[in-house]
C-alpha cells in the first residue's frame, strides 16, 4: 500500500510563525504517496500555522519544506495548483454556488480561461461526486447544506483537483462521532486506493491513531512523528497533556478523565 521508496512532501528543521513570532520549530516529517497522516496537538500549538506554511499562504520562518523533491517556494503558482490542494477551516466564499459547480471549481488550474470542462475534468469532478457521496445533492446549494455535508463537497473539491498531496485543517470539526469517522475512511480510502498523500490536524486523537497511517505530534519540544503504534510504545501521548486532567491508556489507545 505504501510507496516506501518515493518521498513527496517533507520538512527539515521546519520553523513556523508570524514576522518576529515563532509558533513551533524543529518540525520534521516525510510523507510517501498513498499515506494518511494527523497532525495533532494542542490548543494554539501550530497545526494550522504549519499546515498554511506547507500550503504556502504564509512563509516559513527557516528550515525546508520539499515537495516532489524540489522546495515548495520553488514551484510556479500554477505548478503547485496541480502537486497541492488545501482545504482550509474558513467557509468557501462561493457557497452560493451549487455542489457539482463547487467540486467543478478543483479543476480550475487544468481548465481554459473561460473555465470550460473537457470530458477529463467532467470525469473528475463525476469521479469525486460519487467518492464522496454527493450525486443526490448535485443540485443543492451550497449554503442548503449541512456541516458534514459541506465537508464532503469541500474534500471532494480537492479530489477533483486531482494533485498528489492534499492539506485540511480539522476536517472534522463541528461532526457528530458518526459522521468524524465517515469522513476520516473516506480520507484514508482516498490516500490508499488513488496514493494520495493527505495531512490533515485534528483533535480526533483516538480516532486518528486508529485511521492514520502517521502521526505528527506537535509538542513545543521534539514534534515525534511516527507510526501511531511507534509513538504510543514511545510514550508521547501520555506528555500530551498534563497528567492530573487527562491519561492517555495504551491499550485502548484512547485518553480517560483523570479520577
Ligand atoms: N495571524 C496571526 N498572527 C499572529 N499570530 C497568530 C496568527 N494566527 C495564529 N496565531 C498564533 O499562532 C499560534 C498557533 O496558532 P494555530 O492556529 O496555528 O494553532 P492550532 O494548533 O491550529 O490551534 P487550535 O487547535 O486551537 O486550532 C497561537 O498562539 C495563535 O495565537
Amino acid at each position: 500500500m505504501e510507496n516506501k521508496n518515493k518521498t513527496i512532501l517533507s520538512t527539515k528543521g521546519l520553523t513556523i510563525g508570524y514576522g518576529p513570532k515563532m509558533v513551533a520549530k524543529d518540525i520534521h516529517f516525510v510523507l510517501e504517496p498513498g499515506v494518511l497522516c494527523g497532525i495533532v496537538g494542542v490548543n494554539g500549538i501550530g497545526k494550522s500555522t504549519l499546515l498554511r506554511t506547507l500550503g504556502r499562504f504564509q512563509p516559513k520562518l527557516s528550515g525546508s519544506i520539499q515537495l516532489e523533491g524540489k522546495n515548495v517556494e520553488d514551484h510556479s503558482p500554477s505548478d503547485l495548483s496541480k502537486k497541492l490542494s488545501v482545504v482550509l477551516t474558513e467557509p468557501p466564499a462561493s457557497k452560493n454556488l451549487t455542489v457539482g459547480e463547487l467540486i467543478a471549481l478543483g479543476r480550475q488550474p487544468y481548465t481554459n480561461w473561460l473555465g470550460n470542462l473537457s470530458p477529463e475534468d467532467q470525469k473528475q469532478v463525476q469521479d469525486s461526486l460519487d467518492a464522496f457521496l454527493l450525486n443526490e445533492l448535485k443540485h443543492r446549494k451550497c449554503h442548503e447544506l449541512s456541516d458534514g455535508q459541506l465537508q464532503r463537497v469541500l474534500i471532494a473539491r480537492a479530489m477533483a483537483q486531482d494533485t498528489p498531496v492534499i492539506i485540511l485543517d480539522e476536517p472534522t470539526t463541528h461532526l457528530d462521532l458518526y459522521h468524524k469517522v465517515q469522513i476520516l475512511k473516506m480520507l484514508q480510502q482516498l490516500a490508499h486506493d488513488q496514493q494520495k498523500t493527505i495531512l490533515f490536524s485534528t483533535h480526533e486523537i483516538d480516532l486518528a491513531i486508529q485511521l492514520c497511517d502517521k502521526i505528527l505530534i506537535l509538542d513545543g519540544d521534539t514534534n515525534p512523528f511516527g507510526d501511531p503504534c511507534e509513538l504510543i510504545e514511545q510514550k508521547h501521548f501520555e506528555r500530551l497533556f498534563p497528567m492530573e486532567m487527562v491519561q492517555f491508556d495504551a491499550k485502548t489507545g484512547s485518553f480517560k478523565i483523570t479520577k
